[in-house]
């Protein structure tokens, strides 16, 4: 049960009559903050009256206005953490935790947080109360070093005294830590029997257990340190295997997603203060004029940049999945060869034999620093036997999923019905000259250059635009990376330039934080009015603070791995 100073941002209205009235109607925050979400909503208003009783009481300082939300939220932050020893006595943190306990919490664990295997360092690390114990115990008999300093310890165990390493130890008491809590870290050599009788050794020592994979960084989410946008930049980061990613995850670890929807939600909490004073204090004569105008120019503000980056919200998530990349046209214009050489491995069975590939072959790349999903496909042509039929039919199916076709002619055969059948159905069709703005991204390389008389620079100067290219001789690739560079850059959105929605979720909550928006404008009623500013607010905290639900939490932290 935590009691966080984000619920009081929440509640900056100019008056602390404002903040009963919030706290009385806000019943998804105080089922929140009182832990009670299993006994309803009367049971939340109980709490808020409780909570205010004690605000009023010590200083009777309920009903007067108090100028300026700054100092006067400090006020009440003081006067709810002497309030707060009622029945549900919430725990007030001073810093802002993320309010969902660390599983398992008051053990401490332990895990090798290094890679596997043979290396020259292996780091492992301890979270939890014990940490300074177990540090202790396998340094004995020196005691602890100074905080956040490398020293050289002798290792050894502490059951039978046997010397283990010698080793890097660092102390981090908390909360100046990566959990939050108190941490300590073994930079050990890394052979496999040093690291395993370290890991026996912590093992042994009461208190310490185990970790789970992604344990540390639950941790600390559980303490606030990170923002679960940070914790999915951070799995990301791990993960990342193209330099665009690692630039996304980065920024994303940064914290900028957080900080975006943070002003958003700020804004947000601006609106609905206007909206409540104006519900509270309308007849009041001291109330500036407009309060209500402008809470729906910050609302028309929000929904414009909403929007864009809803639109923009695919990108992200190509960026950290990978483009969908197709291969397509003509039996033998070299379709395999081209995926081969892009991703430098023989993905693909190449042979001069007409109809060589027939199921779609996947391979993922890393191309000009973006990631993507390269496909092979069988030739697209008609009249042939079933199985290959059933080639052409998946081709086609693959074809319409596309993020990008790569559209591969022979370009010494150009006049062959096959090529003439794949310009006239799939590049034309996906050419760029389509008013309806939403086609298809298509490049179109015309492979086998090599054939084509010498001292010929383009011999189809009629054709849409291409470029030539020889997977045989390799001229013309650094053309095409180059091309590809651009359509990905397009696809997958450029990540230094600023925060992109890398997952599904992310876009769910920007879509109902611009619906409930949307019911805000269309409410006839001030209090249904707050309320849609409410449900969106909501959105934007549940973006950066997990759906409110363990089983988020557990899908975003299956991502870690032990040690993590
Ligand atoms: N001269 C020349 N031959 C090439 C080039 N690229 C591929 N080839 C040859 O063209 C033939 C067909 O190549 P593949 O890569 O199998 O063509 P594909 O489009 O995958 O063929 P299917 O899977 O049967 O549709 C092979 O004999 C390749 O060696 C090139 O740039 N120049
Ligand atoms: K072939
Ligand atoms: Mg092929």
């Amino acid at each position: 049960m935590l009691l966080e100073e984000h619920h009081f941002t929440a509640l900056q209205p100019a008056s602390p009559r404002l903040l009963s009235l919030s706290l009385a109607s806000r019943s998804e925050d105080l089922r929140w903050i009182g832990g009670t979400s299993s006994k309803g909503p009367n049971d939340n208003r109980q709490f808020g009256r409780d909570l205010l009783r004690g605000l009023a009481d010590p200083h009777g300082r309920v009903g007067r206005r108090v100028a300026g939300c700054e100092s006067m939220w400090r006020g009440l932050w003081t006067l709810v953490s002497r309030a707060a020893r009622g029945p549900h006595s919430p725990r007030l943190c001073t810093r802002q935790g993320s309010g969902y306990p660390a599983p398992g919490s008051g053990a401490t664990i332990f895990a090798l947080s290094s890679g596997q295997g043979r290396c020259g360092i292996a780091v492992i690390r301890t979270s939890g109360p014990a940490s300074g114990h177990a540090l202790r115990s396998l340094t004995a008999p020196r005691d602890l070093p100074p905080a956040r300093k490398a020293c050289l310890r002798l290792l050894s165990d502490p059951r039978s005294g046997e010397p283990l390493d010698r080793a890097l130890v660092l102390w981090f008491p908390g909360p100046q830590s990566f959990t939050g809590e108190d941490c300590a870290e073994f930079h050990v050599h890394g052979g496999p029997a040093v690291v395993s009788g370290v890991l026996q050794a912590l093992g042994s020592v009461p208190g310490l257990r185990p970790a789970e994979a992604g344990e540390f960084t639950r941790r600390a989410f559980a303490h606030g340190k990170l923002s679960l946008t940070e914790v999915e930049g951070l799995a990301d980061l791990i993960h990342a295997e193209t330099e665009a990613q690692r630039r996304q995850a980065l920024r994303q670890l940064d914290g900028e997603l957080g900080d975006l929807c943070r002003g958003w939600a700020e804004t947000l909490t601006k609106a609905l203060a206007h909206v409540e004073a104006y519900i509270d204090f309308s007849e009041d004569d001291n109330l500036e004029e407009g309060v209500l105008d402008q809470a729906d120019s910050e609302v028309r503000k929000l929904e414009v940049a909403l929007g864009v980056h809803l639109r923009d919200a695919r990108r992200g998530q190509r960026l950290r999945s990978g483009a969908h990349v197709v291969v397509a046209g003509p039996p033998n214009a070299g379709k395999s060869s081209l995926v081969n050489l892009l991703s430098r491995k023989p993905v693909s069975i190449v042979s001069p034999e007409p109809g060589t590939t027939r199921d779609v072959l996947e391979t993922p790349v890393d191309l000009a620093g973006f990631p993507a999903l390269l496909s092979d496909t069988a030739g697209l042509r008609e009249g042939v036997g079933p199985v290959e039929q059933e080639g052409v039919r998946r081709a086609q199916k693959r074809l319409e999923q596309a993020d990008l076709i790569l559209a591969v002619l022979d370009a010494s055969d150009l006049a062959s019905p096959a090529s003439c059948n794949f310009l006239d159905t799939v590049v034309i069709p996906a050419g760029a000259g389509n008013p309806s703005g939403n086609s298809q991204r298509l490049l179109l390389v015309l492979n086998k250059s090599d054939l084509l008389p010498a001292g010929c620079s383009d011999p189809h100067p009629d054709l849409p635009s291409h470029l030539l290219l020889s997977c045989l001789t390799g001229e013309g690739l650094d053309g095409l990376l180059e091309a590809l560079k651009k359509e990905l850059a397009a696809l997958c959105g450029d990540p230094s330039t600023g925060p992109l929605l890398t997952r599904s979720r992310h876009q769910h909550h920007l879509q109902g934080c611009l619906d409930a928006l949307g019911q805000y404008k269309q409410a006839r009623d001030l209090a249904l009015a707050a309320e849609a500013l409410r449900v969106a607010r909501g959105h934007l905290s549940r973006l950066t603070g997990g759906g409110g639900t363990e089983e988020i939490l557990d899908i975003i932290f299956r991502d870690f791995c032990v040690g993590k």
